[in-house]
């Protein structure tokens, strides 16, 4: 039975974001984010099939999470066996999980384009800007593709200012409450 639409992203459970993302979920915006590519030295097509099969595999081994730490070659080795059970087309022979193409490289920056733009996303509906402050730390200097440096600067231009709002908030508040607490001055 096929449940990439019903296995969760771990990273979010592990977070205790409520009603978190699909594996499937995350694979459909990657996939709709290499129909945006304009850069005519990528195939399109190309991406959007990497996208849509890059974490197949997790729909039987599980989502795996760095803090699971799981080897790469344990990783590779569990993925293998789900291989087995899928049939070699929806892994497209290893491409995106060797990095073997410009076009597999592309879609790990998706990939990870994807989660930090989730993240933002999370903190934003539950009004705790910077909570997710791992998942960007983690990608940090890991994407350099022109495009994606663009929706990159404009990501962090947007959650530095709602955490700077969010900081002048919390310090009115402090303020306030200090006032509070502050015996009156001797009349
Ligand atoms: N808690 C964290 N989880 C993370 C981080 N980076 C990735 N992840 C999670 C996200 C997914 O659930 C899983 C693997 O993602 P893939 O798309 O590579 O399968 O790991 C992090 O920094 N912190
Ligand atoms: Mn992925």
């Amino acid at each position: 039975m096929d449940k990439k639409k019903r296995v969760p992203r771990t990273g979010w459970v592990y977070n205790k974001v409520k009603e978190p993302e699909s594996v499937s979920d995350h694979m459909y915006r990657m996939a709709v984010m290499s129909l945006t590519i304009t850069d005519p030295t990528v195939d399109k097509d190309r991406c959007i099939k990497l996208a849509l099969v890059h974490d197949m595999a997790e729909s039987i081994v599980g989502d795996i999470a760095p803090s699971d730490n799981v080897s790469k070659e344990e990783k590779h080795r569990r993925e293998k066996v789900s291989k087995t059970q899928k049939g070699n087309l929806f892994f497209m022979g290893g491409e995106y999980e060797f990095q073997s193409s410009s076009e597999a490289r592309l879609v790990k920056q998706f990939d990870l384009l994807e989660m930090i733009l989730q993240a933002h996303e999370y903190e934003e509906l539950e009004g705790t800007p910077g909570r997710l402050q791992e998942f960007f730390d983690s990608t940090a200097g890991r994407f350099q593709h022109q495009d994606v440096l663009q929706l990159i600067s404009s990501l962090d231009e947007e959650r530095g200012h709602h955490m700077a709002e969010e900081e002048s908030k919390n310090e009115a508040q402090r303020g306030g409450s200090e006032k509070l607490n502050t015996p009156p001055r001797d009349s």
